[in-house]
C-alpha cells in the first residue's frame, strides 16, 4: 500500500496538506487515512485558519489506488485500516470532515487530478489549477463509477450535460477548459500555485471570495424535467454504443438519484452501486487490461538490464503505400524527421500525398491546427535512392509482402546505412530470419508491425528474433512510446502473435458456413459479443486479396490446422473482392453501408460441393453462445500455442495484443483472460468434441490439454506451471 500525507503550517496560518505516493500520488488506504488525520489535525489546531490540499511533485492525484481494488473485491477494507461504514470516504471524510469544516479548504492542482483525486478537489471550497493540469473522472473505463462523490459534485459544478460527457467518455479536461466550465476557480502558473491557493483560502475565510460547498450548489443543475430529458438521451446513447455494459447506465441512475432525492441520497446510492460494480466481471476484466497494458513494456532480460534507449532522430520509411504512409504520419506527428523512399516519382508523389491527406483529415476534424500541419509536414522528405540513408538512425521497411524483394532491400540497407542503424520490417507474417538471411546484421534486425491505419491504431507488435539485441528492442520500445503506441514484444514466427490469433477466427467462421450456419447470423453474434465487426464484414474491409495472401502463409506453415474452404477464391473469380469492389460477403452502397446479399448462397453451395461437405441442420440453429464458442475457442487454442512456444512472454501480453490488434472487447479482459473466465477444462472438452466430429482444425493443443488435465488457468506463468505438470 504505502503513501502518506504531510502537513505544514505557514506563518499566514494556512496548513498545506500534501498527498505523497509516487508515481502518481494514488489514494491508497494509507493515504486516505493519513488525509483524514491531517485534516482533523488542521481543524483542531488553533494556529491553522485555512487549508490547502495539494499533491507532491507536480501531480495532485491519479485517483484511488487501482492496485487495491483486488483487496476491496475480497472485502479487505477493514483489514487495511479503513472503516467499512457505508460511504465512509465519500460521506465521513470528504463531505462531513472536509466540505462541512469550519475552516475553508482550497485544492491546488498541478498535473493530474483524476478519479478520487478530482473528487477530493471538488470537496474543497475552491480549486486553483495550472493550465496544463488534467482533471477528469475516468472511473468508467475501469468498469466502476466515481465512488467518492464525483457523480454528485461534478454535475453541480459543470452542469449535467458536460458532467455526463466527462464521465461517460472518461476523458479529462485541461486546466483552461476546466476554468471555463467552472470546475476550477482560477488558472495560475506552477510557481504561483501554492501561494495563490493559500491566498484564496484566506480570502474565503474573510468572505472576500465565496465559500462554496459543491454538493449543495443548485445553479448549474437543470430543472427536473429538463434534467430527465438529458439523462434519458444519455441512456439511449449509451445503450446504442455499449449495449453489453451495465455500469454506464448505473452511473446515470446514480446521478439521477441525486437530482431527484437530493445529494445525500445520491452519495449513498453511489456507494451501494460502487460496491456492486467493483465485484462484477467487467471491472475485474478492465482492471486486468489496465495493468496488462502497462506491463507490456516490462520484458524480462531486455528492459531489466539497465540499457538506456539510444536517441533516434531520423527514421527512413521504405514504401509509401497505405502502411508506409501511415507509419510516416505517426512518426512526423511525434517529432521524428522522416525520409520516405519510393521506387519512382509517381509512387513517391502518391506516398507523400497520402501522408498529407492523413494530416489534412486531422485538420478537418479540428485535431490539428494549420500551423501544426505545416510544422509537421516539414519533417517529411521524399527520396528515390539510398544516398541520405547514411544519416538515418532507423529504417522501417513497409513494402509488399514479397520475401525476395525484402531480402534484397535488407542487403542494400546493410550497405548504405551506418552500422548502428536499426533495420526494422513492418511485415505482418514473414519470418524475420528469412528477411535478413542475406545480411550479417541479425542483431539489429527487428519487426515493427503496425496495424492499419498505422497513425490511428494503438498497437505496435515488436518482433525479436533469437539474434535481435536487447538494445535494439529497448530502442524500438522507446520509439513506440514516443509515437504513443502500446507495444507488445513477441518472438519470431509466421504471423507473430496477432495474426496467428486472427487466422482461426475467419477459418472457423468459414467452417460453420460450409456446414450450414448463416454468414450474417455469425457476424451479428460476434458483434453482439463485442467485436467491432464480424469475421465476414472484416474480410470485406481488409479485402480478399490481402486475406488470401496472409492466409497462404498459414496454409503453408501450419497445414495440419488449416480449414481449406474455396468460398473466397470462388467469389474472387467473380470479381468480388470485398468493400473496394462494392461486393464481398455484403453489398455496399455509395455511402459504404453494408447490406446482406442473397446471391451469396450460390457461392456457398459451390464451395460445399468442392469440399464434399453436406449441410447439417443443427448448424442452421446454432445459438449465439454456440457461435461464439466455435469462433473463439480456436482463437484461445492458438493463443495457447503462441504462449507455450514462448512467442509471448506473458499471457497478459496476448490479452493486450487481442484487445488492441483484433478489437477483442476490453471488458472481457483479453483472449486468455476470457478463456480463464470460462475454464480450461470446458474449452478443452468442447474443442476435443468438435475435433472428433469436424476434424483437426479444432484439435486442442498440448498446452491446453495439459492445463485442462490439472484444472490450471491458461494464463499462469509458464515457469510455475511446468513443475506442476
Ligand atoms: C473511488 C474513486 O472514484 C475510484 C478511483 O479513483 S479509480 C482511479 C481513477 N483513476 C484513473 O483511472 C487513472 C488511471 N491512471 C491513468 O490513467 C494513467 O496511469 C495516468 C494518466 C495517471 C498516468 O499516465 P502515464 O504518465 O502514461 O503513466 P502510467 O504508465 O500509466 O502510470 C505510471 C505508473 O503509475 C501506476 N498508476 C497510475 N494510476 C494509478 C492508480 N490510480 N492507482 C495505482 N497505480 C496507478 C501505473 O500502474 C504505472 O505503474 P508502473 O510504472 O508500475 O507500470
Amino acid at each position: 500500500m504505502g503513501g502518506t500525507t504531510t502537513i505544514s503550517v505557514g506563518s499566514d496560518g494556512v496548513a498545506i496538506i500534501t498527498i505523497i505516493n509516487p508515481p502518481v500520488n494514488s489514494l491508497s488506504f494509507d493515504v486516505l487515512n493519513s488525509l483524514k488525520e491531517s485534516f482533523d489535525q488542521a481543524l483542531q489546531r488553533d494556529d491553522v485558519k485555512a487549508i490547502v490540499v495539494t499533491g507532491a511533485k507536480g501531480k495532485f492525484s491519479g485517483g484511488f489506488d487501482i492496485s487495491a481494488f483486488g483487496g476491496l473485491q475480497e472485502g479487505k477494507a477493514l483489514t487495511a485500516g479503513l472503516s467499512s461504514k457505508p460511504g465512509y470516504v465519500s460521506i465521513d471524510i470528504l463531505s462531513d470532515t472536509m466540505e462541512a469544516a469550519k475552516k475553508p479548504s482550497v485544492a491546488a492542482i498541478d498535473g493530474l487530478a483524476l478519479g478520487g483525486g478530482l473528487e477530493i478537489a471538488m470537496a474543497c471550497h475552491a480549486r486553483i489549477a495550472t493550465s496544463t493540469a488534467q482533471l477528469g473522472l475516468p472511473e468508467l473505463q475501469l468498469g466502476i463509477i466515481p465512488g467518492f462523490g464525483g457523480t454528485q459534485r461534478l454535475p453541480r459544478l459543470v452542469g449535467l450535460a458536460k458532467a455526463l460527457e466527462m464521465m461517460l467518455t472518461s476523458k479529462p479536461v485541461r486546466g483552461e477548459e476546466a476554468h471555463n466550465l467552472g470546475l476550477v476557480d482560477a488558472i495560475v502558473s506552477g510557481d504561483e500555485l501554492l501561494n495563490h491557493a493559500c491566498q484564496r483560502a484566506l480570502d474565503i475565510l474573510a468572505r472576500r471570495k465565496p465559500w462554496v460547498s459543491s454538493l449543495y450548489r443548485t445553479d448549474k443543475i437543470e430543472p427536473l424535467g429538463e434534467a430527465r430529458e438529458i439523462l434519458n438521451f444519455a441512456r439511449a446513447q449509451v445503450r446504442r454504443q455499449a449495449p453489453n455494459l451495465q455500469h454506464p447506465q448505473v452511473c446515470i441512475d446514480v446521478i439521477e438519484e441525486g437530482i431527484v432525492s437530493g445529494p445525500r441520497a445520491g452519495l449513498l446510492k453511489e456507494y451501494e452501486a460502487f460496491q456492486v460494480l467493483l465485484k462484477a466481471d467487467t471491472c475485474k476484466s478492465l482492471i486486468h487490461v489496465f495493468f496488462a497494458q502497462r506491463g507490456t513494456t516490462k520484458v524480462p532480460r531486455v528492459t531489466d538490464l539497465g540499457l538506456k534507449p539510444r536517441q533516434i532522430k531520423i527514421v527512413a520509411v521504405l514504401g509509401g503505400g497505405l502502411m508506409g504512409s501511415g507509419i510516416a504520419t505517426a512518426l512526423i506527428l511525434n517529432g521524428y524527421q522522416v525520409v520516405l523512399k519510393e521506387v519512382n516519382q509517381k509512387f513517391l508523389d502518391a506516398g507523400l500525398g497520402r501522408v498529407k491527406a492523413n494530416l489534412a483529415s486531422s485538420v478537418k476534424k479540428g485535431k490539428l491546427t494549420q500551423e501544426k500541419f505545416e510544422k509537421t509536414i516539414s519533417r517529411l522528405t521524399g527520396v528515390l535512392d539510398y544516398e541520405s540513408f547514411k544519416d538515418v538512425d532507423m529504417v522501417i521497411e513497409a513494402v509488399i509482402e514479397n520475401v525476395s524483394l525484402k531480402q534484397q532491400i535488407f542487403s542494400d540497407l546493410e550497405k548504405y546505412c551506418s552500422p548502428n542503424c536499426i533495420l526494422a520490417s513492418n511485415t505482418s507474417t514473414i519470418d524475420l530470419n528469412l528477411i535478413g538471411e542475406k545480411t550479417k546484421s541479425h542483431d539489429r534486425i527487428i519487426g515493427a508491425h503496425f496495424f492499419s491505419p498505422a497513425h490511428v491504431m494503438p498497437l505496435l507488435e515488436i518482433v525479436r528474433t533469437s539474434k535481435t539485441s536487447p538494445q535494439t528492442v529497448v530502442d524500438l520500445l522507446d520509439v513506440g512510446k514516443k509515437i504513443r503506441k502500446t507495444p507488445v514484444v513477441v518472438g519470431n514466427c509466421t504471423g507473430f502473435a496477432v495474426n496467428r490469433m486472427f487466422f482461426p477466427y475467419t477459418q472457423s467462421a468459414l467452417l460453420l458456413v460450409e456446414r450450414g450456419a448463416d454468414i450474417y447470423k455469425i457476424d451479428r453474434a460476434v458483434t453482439k459479443f463485442g467485436m467491432p465487426m464480424g469475421p465476414f464484414r472484416l474480410c470485406d474491409l481488409v479485402g480478399f486479396g490481402v486475406a488470401v495472401a496472409t492466409g497462404s502463409q498459414f496454409v503453408f506453415n501450419f497445414p495440419e490446422r488449416t480449414y481449406k474452404s474455396m468460398l473466397i477464391p470462388l467469389m474472387q473469380e467473380d470479381k468480388r473482392a470485398g468493400e473496394t469492389t462494392r461486393k464481398g460477403f455484403y453489398l455496399y452502397n455509395d455511402k459504404r453501408k453494408a447490406s446482406p446479399d442473397p446471391e451469396i448462397k450460390k457461392y456457398i453451395e459451390k464451395s460445399r460441393e468442392i469440399s464434399g461437405i453436406s449441410v447439417e441442420p443443427k448448424f442452421g440453429k446454432l445459438s449465439d453462445k454456440d457461435i461464439i464458442e466455435m469462433v473463439f475457442f480456436p482463437v484461445v487454442n492458438e493463443a495457447c500455442r503462441v504462449y507455450a512456444e514462448g512467442i509471448a512472454v506473458k499471457a497478459a501480453d496476448l490479452d493486450i495484443a487481442g484487445v488492441m490488434g483484433m478489437g477483442f472487447p476490453p471488458y472481457r479482459g483479453g483472449i486468455m483472460f476470457w478463456g480463464d473466465s470460462i475454464g480450461s477444462k470446458y474449452i478443452y472438452e468442447r474443442l476435443n468434441e468438435w475435433s472428433n466430429m469436424y476434424g483437426e482444425f479444432f484439435k486442442p493443443c498440448d498446452y491446453l490439454a495439459q492445463r485442462a488435465a490439472i484444472g490450471a488457468p491458461l494464463s499462469s506463468p509458464l515457469d510455475q506451471a511446468k513443475p506442476r505438470l
